[in-house]
């Protein structure tokens, strides 16, 4: 199945609304601030990055996106609804960092139990494995698989539904190279077909792939811009440098902001 692929509207259209839009978005769990006033939209039917160190809040947006963590001020709207209701149980599919499977059943179970949930059929099952190029192994436990392989059982069980938006948690960690270049060849192709994904990483290399990227530090947005702004800016062909460049960049201001506010204060 797939959804309208994002195309530049027709002269005299307006465009199609944002997937996701964060207005005022703050996160504080226990005494920590964890996000501090996010402002971005997501354009449908495109990939976006999710980039930053680690503990700089990622999978705390992603939970907000998904609408499983409780917000401390602003809004989340998924699809022209608020993040959470209902009714988007069918339309978000998330993957976890933490593979969520049952080590006891085959993949094919894992897979069927997860589709059997939004009422989808043997046959999307079977895609939903293809998919995620487990076709041969789809009758072994998950216990007995790869750590590689376990991974993407996890990625099938949240395809079969043919989510409008995935949410996918740092997909690629502990895969080979190979393998991450066919991931990052299906997130393509599913974008192509419609469904708007949302894929966080830590691996600025992964940037590339994106056509949108948020740039997240400290909780803060720096930046919400494409592979090539990002390169633009940061003065570097190499993203990890040009993500570096963008830290300093903002570390400078906001330490000369800081400054100036000391001062006017004395
Ligand atoms: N329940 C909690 N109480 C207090 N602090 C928390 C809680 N959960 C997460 N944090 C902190 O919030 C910050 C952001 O965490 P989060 O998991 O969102 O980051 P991340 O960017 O996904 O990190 P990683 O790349 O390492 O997975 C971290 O400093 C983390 O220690």
């Amino acid at each position: 199945m797939s959804h309208s692929p994002a195309e530049s509207p027709a002269p005299g259209m307006s465009p199609a609304p944002p997937a996701v839009t964060a207005e005022g978005l703050h996160v504080t769990r226990g005494h920590k601030k964890i996000l501090r006033g996010l402002d971005f939209a997501m354009e449908p039917g495109r990939i976006t990055g999710l980039l930053g160190p680690s503990g700089s809040g990622k999978t705390t947006l992603t939970r907000c996106i998904v609408g499983v963590q409780r917000l401390t001020a602003g809004s989340v709207e998924v699809l022209d609804r608020p993040a959470g209701t209902p009714s988007l149980r069918h339309d978000v599919g998330y993957v976890t960092q933490a593979p969520s499977v049952y080590t006891d059943l085959s993949v094919e179970a894992n897979v069927r139990y997860f589709g059997a949930m939004h009422g989808v059929s043997a046959a999307d099952t079977a895609e939903a494995i293809a998919a995620v190029g487990l076709e041969s192994l789809a009758r072994r436990k998950t216990a007995d698989l790869s750590g590689g392989e376990f991974s993407r059982v996890s990625l099938a069980c949240a395809l079969v539904s043919h989510p409008k938006l995935l949410v996918l948690d740092e997909p690629t960690v502990g895969l080979d190279p190979v393998l991450r270049a066919e991931l990052w060849e299906r997130f393509a192709a599913m974008a192509e077909s419609g469904t708007t994904l949302l894929v966080s990483s830590h691996v600025m290399e992964e940037a590339s792939h994106c056509s949108s990227l948020l740039l997240l530090r400290d909780g803060l947005l720096l930046a919400q811009l494409s592979p090539a702004e990002l390169g633009e800016r940061g003065h570097s062909n190499d993203l990890e440098q040009a993500f570096l460049h963008i830290i300093q960049e903002t570390s400078v201001t906001s330490n000369r902001r800081g400054a100036n506010e000391s001062q006017v204060a004395s």
